[in-house]
């Protein structure tokens, strides 16, 4: 998917809200582990079919289902396939934190972009370009690069200073050399919305993935305030808050009134 497609998505639906599908067996309505051969997948395609409406991107976290060995990766597989072919609309996100050198992030590009064909892959910058550049080459695929991830961890060495400036400052600033720099976004936390002013001075384009909505107490509006572009630029990844909204027979239900709380929220802001 193209990022103008992306962006059209966002003004139709009046929404910029990407669901977190991470799925634990233990939290899920236990109905469902004794109804279903597969609970992950059946948990997931009854949220996705209450709550396509009000979203434009849904991101599974990879840990969630690689938890579960190969049935949990079949549940994975599941899942994008019916995203991709129920709603190609949608913008699809495996949360996977990838990178190594350029062979190894070759593959997993592979398996991401090509086998499961997702539309984009969360990365760590840690390892450098030539970890990343392999994920950039792929057209029309997006890589989305920690920056500043929304965890008490990221003061341990993304605010750091090195060289008159903060690390994560670094990694904004030397991405953008990169070969298919245009391919990239950046993860930014909820949780810390007073640096999103200084992030928009180095990458006033780009589009950020923000979780920390809603379980890990972020702000909406604080966010938008401070990180919003013309072309809105933000997907707002909400995962517990809004799939654990009940663990009842009416846990889809729920889910849509939850996801569509922030939905309206979201519709006041762009208005
Ligand atoms: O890359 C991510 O999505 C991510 C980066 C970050 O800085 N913080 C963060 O919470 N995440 C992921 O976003 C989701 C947040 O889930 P909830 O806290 O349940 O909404 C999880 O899948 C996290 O792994």
């Amino acid at each position: 998917m193209t990022t103008s497609e992306l962006v059209a998505q966002i003004q139709k639906k009046k929404s910029f809200l990407c669901i977190g599908l991470d799925v634990d067996l233990n939290k899920i309505p236990q109905h469902l582990l004794k109804e279903e051969e597969d609970p992950i997948f059946a948990f997931n395609k009854a949220i996705i079919d209450a709550t396509h409406h009000l979203c434009v991107a849904y991101k599974p976290n990879t840990a969630f289902y690689e938890a579960y060995g190969i049935k949990g990766w079949e549940s994975l597989e599941k899942t994008i396939k019916y995203l991709n072919e129920k709603y190609p609309e949608i913008f699809t996100i495996a949360d996977a934190k990838r990178g190594d050198i350029g062979n190894t992030s070759t593959m997993y590009a592979k398996a991401f972009f090509e086998d499961l064909a997702f539309d984009s892959v969360t990365v760590a910058p840690y390892m450098g370009k030539d970890s990343v550049e392999p994920f950039l080459a792929f057209k029309d695929k997006h890589t989305i690069m920690l920056a500043l991830t929304s965890n008490a961890g990221a003061f341990d060495f993304q605010t750091k200073t090195v060289d008159g400036k903060e690390l994560y400052k670094h990694v904004l600033e030397t991405s953008k050399t990169w070969t298919n720099a245009a391919n990239l976004m950046y993860v930014v936390g909820a949780t810390k919305a007073e640096y999103f002013a200084d992030i928009r001075k180095i990458i006033p384009h780009s589009f950020l993935l923000v979780p920390g909505v809603g379980a890990q107490g972020g702000n909406l509006q604080d966010v938008c305030k401070y990180g919003m572009t013309e072309n809105v630029g933000l997907l707002i990844n909400s995962s517990r808050g809004i799939i654990y909204a009940s663990s009842n027979e009416d846990f889809a239900e729920a889910a849509a009134k939850s996801a569509e709380i922030l939905q309206q929220d979201m519709k006041a802001i762009l208005e």
